[in-house]
């Protein structure tokens, strides 16, 4: 019986090919004798009947059916296959060839062999669709040598079937090899039952598998294929399972006694060939067990690998950290040092900015203890503290004019510490360092700063800025007329007398408060009069003998010298009613134009500082004494001139009361000196502001 799947050389070992012939003729040829070996040959000579039957699709045909007189199949002869019925486990009526030669007889085969259906399939080219059984019957020994080419065994998917009856066909053929298996499980696991009857196939084998005397040898095909491996080891295993089949011993017939060696030899040989498969499959395990340690091995060295490397890139990782946090670390003290010399230096600096502030503070307070006392003093002297009384009403608040009074008492060690202030302050302030003409500059913008300025200038600054230069004019007249303004340090009433005419001075009322004293003090017939007419209310006291010598400035007109005293009557005399009022308009006193009075004129009260300015330039037109000039707003702590912008919106009523005269007022002109090098400072409007400084030259 051939066992395997399809395409392993089942019919090719049953048949043969064309050099080699196959199992069938190989019996045939030791069963019978050779052609014209009349006394057997090679063959033991035995008459045989053969009969060749064909199982497909689970029904059975007689491929010799048409043979005549048991000698064979006529050639050409097509007759068609008869189809048989089983009985007593054998195929009923069916046709049989008969003989001794087994030349003939395998020519017989031969031409019936070829009447099997095949088909092509994907795994066999002309694969048998039919299981083939080739039963020889030697009537002389009662025996019976069945050869069996079954079908192959196959998938229908793999052997590439379509179709419904293609699958239906496939179905049967497995049927018959689906049966013939379980009936070997079945033997084998010793069932009670045996389903011979599954298949036609089975139920034609069944005396070879339950007589006692019957031996049954597998063929197991297999395919070189490499492909067909797993088809190979279930062809294998359902073998082993066949092996096993194991019946009940067999009780010898006398004949069969007389040679036992034969079977022990027999199953000796089949118990070596058993032990040859085991050790086999034991070398091959052993074999399989050395590749599995090595490859464990090599996966325990690969891993010891593997540690090994994550260790080193552990090690790397570290090392790469650390460099890492050392670099920022070394950064972060680097720069930390930076910032500690830094801070240090810092701290040094302020430490010598606090000594120096100290060393300010000190000064400021020994200048305002000096300050102090020379206040006192003063208050004590002039008329019971009324004087000051009433200077703190008219310049009340004001601390820049307050601390100006203070700081330039006459004292030139004072005025010395203060020029050391203004100097350490341009130190301490460096944006104010290298700033050109700064208060020239600011001379516009920040009036306390111009006072303060203007009160620690020195006399001997040969600065030619046009307010300075005003101021000197200032200086000059009053140092020519009051030589005792210098401070000698022992005659304290000069020393009181110099510092009065200093706060006058600053005051920008010197001039006003000098002709007030003067007009008071020269014509002392007048005496109640101009004890009233004073406006801060002084009576015949030392103070008035103190500025008596500042009496010798003079408001004159430009043609005839008029003293103050006239001039006051005068304006006295010309008080104005309701909606008009009068304006004295004069020079500032100066070296040039000595504080000469203009005009005296009526506006109406609403009148500007810009509307005067018109009727003024009218007037200097006319005079032939074109000049230009700027308001003083006497009495401006500032004493900052009034900007030619802001002219417009000063009305003529802000300027100061002329002494003794509540309803006049004083317009105060400054003239404006054009210097040949540098731009006038007088007050400009936006537009000449604007443009080039050439333009003004
Ligand atoms: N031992 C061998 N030597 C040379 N050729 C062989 C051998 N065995 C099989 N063949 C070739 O392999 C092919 C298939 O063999 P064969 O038809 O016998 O397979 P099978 O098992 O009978 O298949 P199926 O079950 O489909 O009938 C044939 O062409 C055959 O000639």
């Amino acid at each position: 019986m051939m066992y395997g799947p399809t395409g392993s050389g089942k019919s090719y070992t049953m048949f043969g090919g064309m050099k080699e012939p196959g199992i069938v003729y190989r019996a045939l040829k030791d069963m019978l004798r050779a052609e014209g070996d009349d006394e057997g040959g090679f063959g033991l000579g035995f008459f045989v009947k053969v009969t060749v039957l064909e199982i497909y699709n689970e029904e059975i045909y007689d491929l010799l059916s048409g043979n005549s007189n048991g000698i064979g199949i006529p050639k050409g002869s097509q007759t068609p296959k008869v189809k048989l019925e089983v009985m007593s486990k054998k195929a009923k009526n069916a046709s049989y060839i008969s003989g001794n030669e087994a030349g003939k007889i395998s020519r017989e085969v031969a031409k019936v062999e070829k009447r099997r259906i095949v088909k092509s399939t994907n795994c066999n080219e002309r694969s048998s669709r039919s299981h083939c059984l080739i039963i020889l019957d030697v009537p002389s020994v009662g025996g019976r040598l069945m050869l069996v080419d079954m079908a192959g065994s196959e998938n229908i998917e793999q052997a590439g079937q379509t179709g419904f009856e293609a699958k239906i066909q496939t179905g049967k053929i497995n049927q018959g090899n689906t049966a013939l298996k379980r009936v070997v499980e079945s033997i084998a696991n010793g069932d009670s039952h045996v389903p011979f009857r599954d298949s036609k196939l089975t139920m034609l084998l069944q005396d070879s598998f339950e007589d006692d005397k019957s031996k049954i040898l597998m063929i197991l095909c297999a395919s070189p294929d490499p492909k067909e491996m797993h088809k190979t080891i279930s062809t294998l295993e359902y073998g082993a399972k066949a092996k096993c089949i194991v019946r009940a011993a067999h009780v010898s017939t006398p004949k069969e006694k007389a040679m036992p060696d034969e079977s022990s030899t027999l199953l000796r040989s089949r118990i070596a060939a058993m032990n040859q498969f085991i050790y086999k499959l034991q070398m091959e395990n052993r074999l399989r067990e050395k590749e599995r340690d090595d490859a464990q091995k090599e996966v325990a060295k690969k891993e010891e690998e593997i540690l090994a490397v994550k260790s080193k890139l552990k090690v790397i990782e570290a090392k790469v950290s650390s460099l890492k946090e050392e670099e920022i670390e070394s950064k972060v003290e680097e720069r930390t040092q930076m910032m500690r010399i830094e801070l240090t230096r810092m701290e040094e600096k302020m430490l010598r900015q606090q000594e120096e502030l100290n060393s300010l503070r000190q000064q400021l307070e020994k200048i305002e203890l000096e300050r102090g006392n020379a206040n006192e003093e003063a208050l004590k002297d002039i008329d019971g503290g009324k004087f000051m009384k009433k200077l703190s009403e008219i310049y009340g608040g004001d601390q820049g004019m307050e601390k100006s009074m203070e700081l330039d008492m006459g004292d030139l060690p004072v005025t010395h510490d203060v020029m050391e202030i203004k100097e350490n302050f341009h130190q301490l302030n460096p944006q104010y360092l290298g700033v050109e003409d700064e208060e020239d500059i600011n001379a516009m913008r920040f009036p306390d700063r111009v006072c303060l300025s203007t009160v620690f200038e020195r006399d001997d600054e040969g600065d030619d800025r046009d307010s300075t230069e005003n101021y000197e004019v200032d200086k000059e007249v009053i140092e020519e007329n009051t030589p005792m303004l210098i401070h000698n340090g022992d005659n304290s009433k000069e020393a009181r007398k110099t510092r009065i005419q200093n706060i006058f001075r600053l005051c920008g009322n010197y001039r006003e408060l000098s002709q007030q004293v003067k007009v008071r003090t020269p014509t002392k017939t007048n005496e109640n009069e101009n004890a009233r007419a004073s406006p801060l209310g002084l009576k015949e006291s030392p103070i008035s003998s103190l500025l008596a010598p500042l009496s010798s400035l003079h408001i004159a007109d430009e043609n005839k010298c008029v003293s103050h005293s006239e001039t006051i009557e005068n304006l006295k005399e010309n008080s104005e009613p309701d909606g008009m009022m009068e304006v004295c308009v004069k020079w500032e006193a100066s070296k040039e134009f000595g504080g000469k009075i203009i005009k005296k004129m009526k506006v109406v009260k609403d009148t500007t500082l810009s509307d005067l300015r018109k009727l003024i330039e009218v007037h200097l037109e006319e005079d032939k004494n074109k000049q230009a000039f700027t308001f003083l707003l006497l009495g401006d702590p500032t004493g900052a001139p009034v900007t030619k912008e802001k002219e417009a919106t000063v009305p003529v009523c802000k300027l100061p009361i002329c002494n003794n005269l509540s309803s006049t007022h004083l317009a105060c002109l400054r003239p404006i000196k054009k210097s040949a090098n540098r731009p006038n400072h007088a007050p400009f409007t936006s537009l000449e502001n604007t443009l080039p400084i050439a333009g003004h030259v």
